[in-house]
């Protein structure tokens, strides 16, 4: 199968200028970029519109959509006990799929093209996002303060027999939750497995001012040997900045969510001064309410000026959105040439808050917002166009959602 993508404005990396050209992507990837007279099955003349890297949400819980709106003004302890793990112990793995399906369509639809996500019943999740055509690095939940933890890794890795690999668009790895649900020694025993498998690992880390463990502890576990990616490092020591800068270290910054949990404002810029890599996250849709990377990508940004707005650039920004995000994922390039994944976006730019067009760079990280998203595009396929889902029925997931709620939320509320 070949598109032609014609007559776009292209930003193939962040450090790119912007060019007038066409595209041509066959079997799912770029096959060339410039002037093509090749004939193509379909054509698309994007005149007016911006191609550029697709996004990648390196942090989120995908099907608590279930839940978004349930839980509001509490902070992370009295949020997670008393309303959110109550109605996950009711969780099945049709709800999960569902919610699942409801939180691609958002990010689909506001330019995301690949995510990692730390949840339960993961079958439904990546059967989700094989059905939706999305790219995702799934992890099993793991938690062990309850004696259960042995099964539940058993789980993940029956899970990465399953699905690692899967279409090209699954990527299999293991999400201890927090050093505050597991013990060290299970740490440890979950990233020796994950290092045997070569999978990623996640994890949450210093989210809330009342997680004091150490550092070094943590990392004195098989982790220190794993590809990890650190939600939050809200409120790391200093000391401990330096530690994180690893090649095989990732932090993924989820501002909305620690702002409206209170957690406060992670220290990006001392990260990315350390050489830290860092990337962006959405946390789940029930912390934040959206799923909207372009959004935390402008709240980062903002949040880092406070003091001095020197403290990070357009580039930067544009990078932990697209590039950065995507090494640490490992499900995309991050960049658009020849011969890798068609992931890409299409803005609509032929709207007043994108001139003068020259500035373009920075409209899409101060002015753009994801409803100027007009397509998604993974792996050649369109998953959002122009208001349609192309490889999903709408209405079938929309009735599943709503059942699912109702079955979550009876006698809840
Ligand atoms: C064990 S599966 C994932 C687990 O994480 C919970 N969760 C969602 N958001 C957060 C957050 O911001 N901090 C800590 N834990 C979070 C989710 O509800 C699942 O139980
Ligand atoms: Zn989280």
């Amino acid at each position: 199968m070949k598109l032609l993508l014609k007559n776009a404005y292209l930003l193939k990396d962040p450090f790119s200028q912007i060019q007038k050209t066409n595209l041509l992507i066959q079997d799912g990837k770029i096959s060339k970029i410039g002037e093509i007279q090749e004939d193509a099955d379909q054509v698309y003349d994007l005149s007016g519109k911006l191609v550029m890297p697709g996004l990648v949400n390196c942090h989120t819980h995908a099907a608590m959509t279930l839940m978004r709106g349930i839980a509001e003004d509490m902070n992370l302890e009295d949020w997670l006990n008393k309303k959110i793990f109550p109605i996950e112990a009711k969780l099945t793995a049709e709800h999960v799929y569902y919610g699942t399906m409801i939180a691609q369509m958002e990010m689909a639809r506001k330019g995301i093209v690949a995510y990692v996500d730390m949840y339960f019943h993961c079958d439904s999740v990546a059967q989700a996002a094989v059905d939706f055509g999305m790219k995702a690095l799934i992890t099993r939940g793991l938690v062990d303060i309850d004696g259960d933890g042995e099964r539940r890794l058993k789980e993940n890795i029956l899970f990465f027999e399953k699905w690692n690999g899967k279409d090209g668009l699954i990527e299999v790895g293991f999400g201890p939750h927090a050093p505050y649900t597991c013990s060290l020694k299970y740490i440890d025993k979950v990233a020796y497995v994950a290092q045997q498998l070569n999978a990623p690992v996640t994890i949450h880390l210093y989210e809330s001012r009342s997680e004091t463990y150490q550092l070094e502890d943590i990392l004195s576990t098989n982790l220190a040997n794993c590809k990890v990616i650190f939600a939050h490092c809200v409120h790391l020591k200093d000391e401990y900045i330096p530690l994180l800068a690893k090649e095989n270290f990732f932090v993924a910054h989820n501002p909305t969510s620690n702002l409206k949990l209170g957690n406060g404002i992670a220290p990006i810029k001392k990260l990315l001064d350390h050489g830290v890599q860092v990337c962006l996250g959405t946390d789940g849709a029930a912390s934040n309410n959206t799923l909207d990377i372009l959004h935390e990508m402008r709240l980062a940004t903002l949040l880092q000026k406070m003091n001095d707005p020197s403290n990070i650039t357009v580039e930067q920004a544009l990078c932990m959105a697209t590039i950065f995000g995507a090494k640490a994922s490992g499900l995309t390039s991050g960049k658009l040439q020849v011969g890798e994944d068609a992931d890409l976006i299409v803005l609509d730019v032929q709207r007043p808050w994108f001139l003068p067009f020259e500035n373009m760079k920075a409209h899409l990280v101060h002015s753009a917002s994801s409803l100027d998203v007009f397509a998604t595009m993974v792996k050649g396929k369109w998953i959002y166009y122009d208001g349609n889902y192309p490889t999903v029925q709408i209405k079938e997931i929309i009735e599943g959602f709503e059942n699912s709620v109702r079955d979550l939320t009876q006698n809840n509320v």
